[in-house]
């Protein structure tokens, strides 16, 4: 199944090296650094910056699973990490990048 379609798990299980480099192809844009996995969505102006915020935010909330967001202007940095798992990146933390990866698209196409 693919990612985008999976739904977190209550414990998540921090991930290996190897299986963080194969998730990693599928989640565009994103990338890997001190247990982190983050990405900078770059919107057309502040009010869609914010409506991204928010569907974010919700898509968080129904997973329960909660990420950093840094807002500028036109700019929203998106991290997760598993808190859970001793702040390691495990399955959850892809499963939401690949629903954010989602949710830009769509408001790309809106
Ligand atoms: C009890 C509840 O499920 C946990 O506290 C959730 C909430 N959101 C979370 N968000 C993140 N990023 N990591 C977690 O381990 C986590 N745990």
């Amino acid at each position: 199944m693919k990612l985008e379609q999976r739904h977190c798990t209550r414990q998540g299980v921090a991930l290996d090296r190897a299986a963080i480099a194969t998730l990693l192809h599928e989640v565009p844009g994103w990338s890997v650094a001190d247990n982190v996995l983050a990405r900078t969505f770059t919107l057309p102006d502040y009010r869609a910056t914010i409506a991204f915020v928010n569907a974010v935010a919700t898509l968080a909330e129904h997973e329960d699973h909660h990420p950093e967001m840094t807002v500028g202007y036109t700019t929203c940095r998106v991290s997760w990490t598993t808190h859970s798992a001793g702040s390691a990146l495990s399955d959850n933390d892809f499963i939401c990048a690949a629903k954010a990866n989602a949710l830009y698209l769509n408001q790309e196409n809106a």
